[in-house]
């Protein structure tokens, strides 16, 4: 578990990057953070493992206050702390094995153990066949196993990514994610992951945290962060699921019919919501669009409804379906 306690970062020239941030990463989590460019999500994952030394506040990984542990602790503390960036951060001269190694030399691992455990990881990321290549020599998605290879090398409990598919196409990403969930399941780790992708998040986080200029202005799980975005900045990271069919909508608009944007979340999906309210309050219900999310954690249904029928009775028809757990927003209000 990592716990952060109204963490600041106050940069020698004054920066403020990360400001009073509060939040728990349960064990078992995938956790993201995501934010624009310049939010503070690296000052903040550089914090955890004390790349950088915060200005106030408190640290806690697993209950062990990391900010009072002397140089020599740190070191031993962040064995057990795998960490995985953009670029890779591979050693260009050694090879896929001998990078691996590099993590378990410094842990000064006994030279014939080494041998044994690099294998038995590149097996783990699934290199076995490209032991003896340079990183020239692979793709930006091998890099990323390596990398994870090496992240992995001392049993870490905890992994921290630091835009870690940034750098990736769309395939090799997803690609990365599985392996990334793979080994969060196998190895019981706590991964902390930033991102600027709200598609990263949605493939593999449960939890989520928004950060903006420095401050954490939203955070949850993440299938309620997208069925009831708080912030406009969450709204825009996640806008991109409806934009299309919003714009199509404006052609629909028809007097005296609300049109709504309905989420149904998890097991509200299963219930037969919109036929409870057809017969409780005698409406028509069209239905104009919809998608589904697939997150995760749960799956969210959107779905775009026409109401036909008296106004004050469609916003009746409105509140009961807030009261069976479906996030309503009216697109359209009929006038
Ligand atoms: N060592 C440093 N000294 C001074 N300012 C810094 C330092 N490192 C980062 N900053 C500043 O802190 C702010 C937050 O940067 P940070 O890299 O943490 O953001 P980010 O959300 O990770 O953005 P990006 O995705 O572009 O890396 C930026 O304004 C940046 O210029």
């Amino acid at each position: 578990m990592i716990t952060l306690e109204n963490v600041n970062k106050i940069y020698s020239n004054g920066l403020h990057a990360v400001k009073d941030v509060s939040l728990k990463v349960n064990e078992g989590d995938i956790f993201g953070i995501i934010g624009l460019s310049g939010a503070g999500k690296s000052s903040l994952i550089r914090l955890i493992n004390r790349l950088e030394e915060p200005t106030s506040g408190k640290i806690f990984i697993n209950g062990e206050d990391i900010l009072s542990l002397n140089k020599t602790e740190l070191l031993e503390r962040r064995k057990k702390i795998g960490m995985i960036f953009q670029h890779f951060n591979l050693l260009s001269s050694r090879t896929v094995e001998e990078n691996v190694a590099f993590a378990l030399e410094i842990a000064n691992w006994n030279k014939k153990d080494i041998g044994k455990r690099v294998s038995e990881l590149l097996e783990i990321v699934g290199l076995s066949d490209k032991a003896k290549y340079y990183p020239s020599q692979l793709s930006g998605g091998q890099k990323q196993r390596v990398s994870i290879a090496r992240a992995l090398a001392n049993n870490p409990d905890i992994l921290l990514s630091d835009e870690a598919t940034s750098a990736l196409d769309p395939k090799t990403t997803k690609s990365i994610l599985e392996l990334i969930k793979a080994i969060q399941q196998k190895f019981s780790l706590t991964v902390l992951m930033i991102t600027h992708q709200m598609e990263v998040v949605k493939e593999i986080c449960n939890k989520v945290a928004i950060m903006s200029d420095g401050k954490i202005v939203e955070q949850g799980g993440v299938h309620h962060i997208f069925a009831d975005p708080k912030t406009e900045i969450t709204k825009e990271f996640i806008s991109y699921v409806h934009q299309q069919t919003d714009t199509t909508l404006n052609y629909l608009h028809h007097k005296g019919k609300k049109i709504i944007k309905a989420k149904f979340l998890g097991t509200s999906s299963q219930e037969p919501i919109i036929s409870k309210v057809i017969k409780k309050y005698g409406i028509d219900i069209n239905i104009l669009g919809g998608t589904i999310d697939k997150l995760s954690t749960v799956n969210i249904g959107h779905l775009y409804l026409e109401l036909d029928g008296d106004l004050d009775i469609q916003t009746k028809a409105i509140e009961l379906m807030r009261n069976m757990d479906v996030v309503v927003e009216v697109v359209y209000n009929g006038n």
